[in-house]
């Protein structure tokens, strides 16, 4: 069996008593918790164990005790789970990025449809229902960010926040993974041995591949030209920030993501793309067969981002009013608004501040995509004005989603469709959409 490593965390724990520290405990898995970790049982008390699968019996190390649960590290199967499988990728025990390549793929879905249900039925809406949105679980990741320490270029790994060296990873798409091979000696030469910083790659449309470095401390703008020579095509450097001084921006053009059919969002690193552009789709196409958007009709887009949403409804006849809190997003969307001859007015606001939002004259349906914090007082705000009558909820968290549809179905709303969305394949995450209507 691979070599298994503790458990992530980054709440303090105490330190473990010398009882606990030598012993290995046997111990039955009953469930899976919501951050893929295995759930036991032992003294009375809950123990999470990475890498263990509901069903299995396990040998496990105390490695770090709180005062309502503990924390175990793996040490042997005794009894292994049907559901196991090897994991696709070599350092997936070392590496913090995915929780679940242990776990095959459809009982990754069943677990996560799992918990979705337990959101939709806790606020009135059918699980039996409830649609599953797929692609490819492997290079379906558009854009990567790693880190750079004193000569190693990855991922955090998972129970510290060391780097664990990536030198392919099977999530991501091809022209990352070859523009990692392309230009890591050159990248890992730039920042030497005592520098630090991140390292963002995102491929676009065309097979590009934009870099950008965000570096601790000054950025060397002459061999930041000198890198940017050295990217082999079609990888490019895009920018490189520091944490102080002057930027060294390049003068390549924006990044290009397609969304449905024609439509595309100019973007540069740092805006927010989804990763995932083949579940994107399918949740865009699913928004609009629920919004149904007419001719004219007045539409709201909260939390618009670039405006994947908003895009589609226009093209698709309706009039969008898209509000988010990111500048430069808001700035690239109304261009790119402009030059699509799109009849979409986009807003700079914090969706965090009920006295920030509005909702446009006229308009009965919305679409919101928040960020995992969830939209709790956009929410309360749409559940006082009884003017919306339909909401797209599109959710990357279903601990906020319960909590905000809880808010709406108080307010008279019920769930008439939901959908999981599997975004992120072999990482805990769930993505899902619900539709409500009152
Ligand atoms: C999950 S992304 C969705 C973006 C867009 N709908 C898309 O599909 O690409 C969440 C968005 O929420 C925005 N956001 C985060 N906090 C916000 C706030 N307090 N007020 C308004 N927008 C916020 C981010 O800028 C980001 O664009």
């Amino acid at each position: 069996m691979a070599k298994h490593r503790a458990i992530n965390t980054f709440k303090p724990a105490k330190k473990i008593a010398a009882k606990h520290s030598s012993l290995p405990i046997e111990l039955k898995i009953d469930s899976l918790a919501d951050d893929g970790r295995g759930v036991a049982r032992h003294d009375n008390k809950v123990v999470f164990i990475a890498d263990a699968l509901p069903g299995e019996t396990v040998l496990a190390k105390a490695s770090r005790l709180h005062k309502r649960f503990d924390e175990a590290e793996l040490l042997d199967i005794i009894t292994a789970s049907a559901d196991r499988v090897a994991p696709i990728c070599a350092i997936y025990y070392q590496c913090g990025g995915c929780q679940l390549q242990h776990l095959n793929y459809p009982s990754q879905l069943a677990y996560k449809r799992a918990k979705l249900d337990k959101v939709i039925t806790g606020n009135g809406g059918a699980a039996a229902e409830t649609a599953m949105l797929q692609a490819s679980d492997t290079q379906y990741r558009h854009r990567a960010r790693l880190s750079y320490y004193k000569g190693q270029l990855g991922f955090k790994a998972k129970s510290s926040h060391n780097i664990v060296a990536v030198e392919q990873c099977p999530l991501l798409e091809n022209p990352i993974n070859t523009a990692l091979a392309q230009n890591r000696n050159a990248i890992c030469r730039y920042f030497g041995d005592k520098a630090k910083g991140e390292v963002s790659f995102s491929a676009d449309r065309d097979g590009r591949v934009g870099i950008h470095i965000q570096k601790d401390g000054f950025v060397d703008l002459k061999r930041s030209e000198q890198l940017a020579a050295d990217i082999e095509a079609p990888a490019f450097l895009y920018s490189v920030t520091g944490s102080k001084g002057p930027a060294w921006l390049g003068a390549s053009s924006p990044l290009q993501y397609q969304t449905l059919n024609a439509l595309t969002l100019r973007y540069q690193p740092g805006d927010f793309t989804q990763v995932n552009t083949a579940v994107n789709r399918q949740i865009i196409d699913l928004c609009l067969a629920w919004l149904a958007p007419q001719p004219d009709e007045q539409i709201a887009d909260y939390f618009c981002g670039l405006g994947n949403f908003s895009l589609a409804l226009a093209n698709a006849g309706a009039r969008v009013s898209g509000f988010d809190a990111g500048e430069s997003m808001i700035r690239s969307a109304t261009q790119q608004a402009l030059d699509a001859g799109l009849p979409i007015d986009y807003f700079c606001v914090d969706l965090f501040d009920s006295a920030a939002i509005t909702i446009p004259a006229g308009c009965h349906k919305v679409i919101l995509d928040p960020p995992r914090a969830g939209a709790k007082i956009l929410c309360e705000y749409l559940a006082a004005n009884k003017v919306v009558s339909s909401i797209a909820y599109v959710s990357c968290d279903p601990a906020t989603l319960a909590r905000d549809l809880a808010i709406l179905s108080a307010a008279g709303f019920s769930i008439a469709q939901a959908a999981m969305a599997d975004m992120f394949p072999h990482t805990h995450h769930v993505e899902s959409v619900v539709f409500l209507t009152r």
